[in-house]
């Protein structure tokens, strides 16, 4: 039943809506109902006059299936022919409507205008979404700027804290900061020098290095990105095409009637500036329906920015409708009084910590007497235990008591713990599925491989020997690696690298041995066989280059997913995915694992913080030696402390989007032994 709130907000014909509600309110019920409802009133219309965005792949494929289910219903429900055919052609239109990522939306309007040259960028159709023009371009600024240096003479004064694969990590860190921030480089860029002239000494030379090496790596990277974006600038050129080209402006907006944007929270300045240029008050611009909640804010480290939310939601409360919605359908009673328990208790706890708690009404009455037992459960870990094996053992005994592997999702702060957890649902034989598991260069099998091409590049070396022998290629035998190298050896010179890792995989067997005790190990093996035929199908590149391609890509800690491991036809299975992935989704229990973990020394401190009055600022500890050495530049401590708060306030956001994805029942996943100061979940949670 459709709550009267609710009705509002499908039925409401104002031009700009905003709905402001908390978790499981119905926000993307209501967005998909309103869809429908529009379609109901206007046979004119039809899905293609509208633009749904959505956060990620996953939810665009829940908001689809949501429409389709809502169509099929329709259909099925009428026997008149005319509005029968009608909805057949729109549960077709459906493979071809604008319902997609910020991204995708982008990059459609950018292809709409074809080739496009300004003074500060090219776009093509053709040009390929990667990030490897900035991996290419990075390589390349380090290295005019070291040649130059050294044909001067001139000291590089970062030398003194730290070797230059580190130099080169803080700049790449700093500049993709700058970039997912939506801050123009060139402005922080003045800033910073302007602030460093009143600076003396060491901070301010080191300053200055930061400076040049990001101007050089900025103009690089406009050269080097002439035939490969990277995904912000999808965003960064679409905004300017709409704010430059009137034209396209306005033919864009005459294509869509209605724009819909569910999680608006996590806008970020481009998207809001995009948004705005499409729908303003000239009579022709589409309407506008935006939900989000602000407590759901968990994007920000990739520039979802909440200042510019709240501009919206005040532009919207100038010229149109805010609408709240109050239920949650989602959890059981039990459940919404935990979460509003907590986050009340964790704010008078830690009143330092910015966040406004707004408790949620629930739709199921809890029972009475009312206990909260059923609704979490805490599996804590002593030492020396595994949780993955603990967890997996909990799945296992439930699935023994009835429940089905479906029901469960494990939820992950990061990506890299994911695949222990799923190597030990494997081991229980547990069907699983991995969603959006990231990271695929640092996988150990990628890492190893590269150890293999620099062996065969120079088998000579003695820590090449090493390093291969170590590997799981061939678990320190050396016996092994001598028959290898004697079978390979003779066709190194005139294969391509693709060939070669062909050549590696069926020499050593390896993927056969890891089929059994890792598949996805095996897969992402043939992921990157897959990678490396397409760069060589690209360009014509050599092993060398290939050792030097894949470097990089490792180095960079770049966003790549797993490979997909083939789950059978069993769709029944225990879900892995991240908490930033599951935003929007919903599972009847929740396992939260890793409870324990806090926030690692350099996201607390990162070694360059951007600070709006003075520019860059930065604290080094010495990369060798003694670590209590610090050197800071002047607004580092000021600007990092509120940075920490930030952060801080972030992480309970995610806490909050973690505990409302379950339904009934969330399984709290720590260690015995956790300290009692440490500022973790595990801490948080104990408030309960
Ligand atoms: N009026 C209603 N009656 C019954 N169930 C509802 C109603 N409205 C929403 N629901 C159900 O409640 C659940 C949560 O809805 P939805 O996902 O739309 O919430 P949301 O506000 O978008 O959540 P979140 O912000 O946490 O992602 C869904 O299973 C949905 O089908």
């Amino acid at each position: 039943m459709i709550t009267s709130e609710q009705k509002r907000a499908i039925e409401s014909n104002a031009k700009f809506i905003l709905v402001k509600a908390g978790a499981g309110t119905g926000k993307t019920e209501v967005l998909s109902r309103r869809i429908l409802r529009l379609l109901e009133d206007d046979p004119q219309l039809s899905i293609k006059d509208m633009a749904v965005i959505t956060f990620t792949n996953k939810a665009t494929e829940n908001l689809l299936s949501r429409l389709k289910l809502y169509l099929y219903h329709q259909w099925k429900s009428t026997s008149q022919k005319e509005t029968k055919q009608r909805y057949r052609y729109e549960l077709e239109n459906l493979n071809a409507c604008q319902i997609s990522t910020i991204h995708k939306f982008c990059k459609s309007i950018l292809d709409i205008a074809g080739p496009i040259h300004f003074h500060d960028f090219d776009y093509s159709p053709n040009f390929s979404v990667t990030e490897a023009s900035m991996i290419q371009a990075l390589e390349h600024t380090f290295e005019t700027w070291l040649t130059q240096r050294l044909a001067e003479h001139m000291e590089v004064f970062h030398e003194r804290f730290m070797p230059f694969h580190q130099l080169r990590k803080t700049i790449l860190d700093t500049y993709k900061m700058i970039r997912s921030q939506g801050l123009a480089i060139d402005k922080v860029l003045k800033l910073t020098k302007e602030s460093l002239m009143l600076e003396t000494g060491n901070s301010r030379y080191i300053k200055q290095e930061i400076v040049a090496l990001l101007e050089l790596l900025y103009q690089n990277h406009q050269e080097f990105r002439l035939q490969s974006l990277d995904p912000d600038n999808l965003l960064e050129y679409c905004f300017k095409l709409l704010t430059r080209d009137p034209d396209i402006a306005n033919s864009i907006k005459r294509s869509y009637k209605y724009i819909f944007v569910d999680e608006f929270q996590d806008t970020s300045l481009y998207q809001t500036g995009i948004i705005r240029k499409l729908c303003d008050n000239d009579p022709s611009s589409p309407k506008l329906f935006v939900v989000g909640d602000s407590k759901q804010s968990i994007y920000q480290f990739r520039g979802a920015d909440l200042a510019s939310y709240e501009s919206v939601e005040k532009w919207i409360g100038n010229n149109g409708d805010i609408l709240t919605l109050s239920t949650n359908f989602r959890s059981t009673g039990e459940l919404v009084i935990l979460v509003n328990t907590l986050f009340k208790k964790i704010k008078e706890n830690y009143p330092e910590i910015q966040f406004k708690p707004e408790p949620l009404q629930s739709n199921h009455k809890p029972q009475e007497p009312i206990s909260l037992t059923e609704a979490y459960h805490w599996i804590l870990a002593k030492k020396g235990e595994s949780q993955p094996k603990l967890v997996a053992q909990y799945i296992k005994s439930e699935i023994e008591r009835g429940a089905s592997p479906g029901e469960f999702a494990i939820l992950f702060r990061k990506n890299y713990p994911m695949i222990e957890f799923a190597d030990e649902l494997a081991q229980l034989q547990i069907p699983f599925q991995l969603i959006g598991a990231g990271n695929f260069f640092n996988q150990r099998e990628i890492i190893d491989t590269y150890k293999i091409i620099n062996f065969l590049l120079q088998p000579n070396k003695n820590i090449n020997i090493e390093e291969a022998l170590e590997t799981i290629y061939f678990n320190f035998s050396k016996n092994e690696l001598g028959r290898f190298w004697a079978d390979i050896k003779d066709s190194i010179n005139n294969r391509t690298p693709a060939q070669i890792l062909d050549s590696i995989y069926q020499l050593t067997k390896i993927r056969e041995r890891l089929i059994v005790t890792s598949p996805q190990a095996a897969a992402n093996l043939n992921k990157l066989k897959e990678l490396t035929r397409n760069l060589n199908v690209k360009e014509n590149i050599q092993l060398y280059e290939y050792q030097t391609w894949l470097q990089a890509m490792i180095g960079s800690h770049k966003e790549e997913q797993l490979s997909d491991i083939p789950t059978g036809e069993n769709s029944d299975s225990v879900t892995l995915i991240t908490i930033h992935k599951a935003k929007g989704l919903e599972y009847p229990t929740v396992i939260l694992p890793r409870l324990e973990e806090t926030l690692s020394k350099s996201v607390l401190q990162p070694a360059v913080v951007y600070n709006k009055a003075t520019g860059l600022e930065f604290c080094y500890t010495p990369y060798y030696g003694d670590k209590t050495i610090r050197l800071p530049s002047p607004n580092y401590d000021v600007t990092v402390e509120s940075y920490k708060q930030d952060l801080y306030s972030e992480e309970l956001r995610v806490l909050y989007v973690a505990l409302t994805r379950a339904e009934k029942k969330i399984v709290l996943v720590g260690n015995e032994h956790c300290p009692n100061n440490s500022i973790c979940f595990q801490n948080w949670l104990r408030l309960i």
